[in-house]
């Protein structure tokens, strides 16, 4: 279980980053979803004990994130996004240097280093120095990584950002046969309907909408999105939501989509999520 009660981070330049968040979840994959500077990775650093709040309670597995916090660290592992490889160590060297320092011995390290480069579909370059591998692979180093961990807990702050389409969806179907919960951090709508179980929406500071999937979208369930006419306007783009019967009368003269989580964002904030 994870659970914030009016989680506060107020940064020493008096950024409100988090304002008041409370939630709990126990779901597999917990998804943080908003746009840049939306608190993303200041929730998910305190979480993961690398950074205090200002004011507030958090507790993963039962255990306080300050007062507990080192057996916090020791159920969960955390993958920055500004996680980078050693240029000159190979995803081998990478995955060995990981399992050991969390206490694995060398042969245990070798045995599961093999098992998830093979899984990850890295072994054939298991042995070349980082800097010689794609962007997509890289990645996949920190993926497995957590996959390794075998932790309760594990937090991937927006793990494919950057990434082509492919190696993003090699990523997402590593992520689906994890075992551990996840704590996924993302900008990309597609990536929190592909892989969520519960999604927290979050816009500046400020928690906006919390659920499932299909809870979240149960607002709009009846609705098409038509779009070049209506009265909400996203940058320059005019959006109506108007009953999927009536659909009809739009087609042809404007384009008509089928509700995402994008349009609950734009019902919320006016705001379209993916402007990144
Ligand atoms: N060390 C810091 N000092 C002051 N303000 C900060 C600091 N770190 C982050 N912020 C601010 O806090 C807010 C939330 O930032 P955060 O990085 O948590 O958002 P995010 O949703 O993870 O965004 P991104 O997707 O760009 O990483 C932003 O306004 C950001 O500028």
């Amino acid at each position: 279980m994870i659970e914030t009660i009016n989680l506060t981070k107020i940064y020493k330049d008096g950024t409100v980053a988090l304002d008041n968040i409370s939630f709990s979840s126990n779901s597999r994959v917990l998804t943080l979803l908003g746009r840049n500077g939306a608190g993303k990775t200041t929730l998910t650093r305190i979480l993961s004990t690398q950074l205090l709040p200002t004011r507030g309670e958090a507790y993963i597995e039962g255990y306080h994130i300050v007062k507990d916090a080192n057996k916090v660290r020791k159920i969960i592992t955390s993958i920055p996004q500004e996680a980078q490889p050693v240029g000159m160590a190979s995803p081998y060297e990478h995955l060995i240097m990981f399992l050991t320092a969390k206490g694995n011995s060398l042969s245990e390290a070798e045995r599961i280093s093999r098992d998830v480069l093979k899984e990850v579909g890295l072994w054939e370059s298991k042995d070349k120095p980082s800097d010689e591998l794609s962007g997509g692979m890289k990645r996949k180093i920190f993926v497995a990584m957590a996959l390794a961990s075998n932790s309760e807990v594990v937090f991937l702050d927006e793990p494919t950002t950057g990434l082509d389409p492919y190696s993003r969806t090699e990523i997402w179907s590593i992520l689906k046969t994890m075992k551990s919960k996840i704590v996924l951090t993302t900008h990309y709508m597609e990536e929190a309907e592909e892989l969520s179980d519960d999604i927290i929406l979050l816009h500046k500071g400020k928690i906006i909408a919390k659920g499932t999937i299909d809870s979240l979208l149960y607002k709009l369930k009846d609705k098409v999105r038509v779009e070049g006419v209506g009265d909400i306007k996203v940058g320059r783009l005019r959006i109506s939501y108007v009953d999927k019967e009536d659909a009809s009368k739009y087609l042809g003269k404007y384009v008509v989509k089928p509700i995402t989580l994008e349009d609950l964002f734009i019902l919320y904030t006016g705001e379209s999520l993916e402007e990144n």
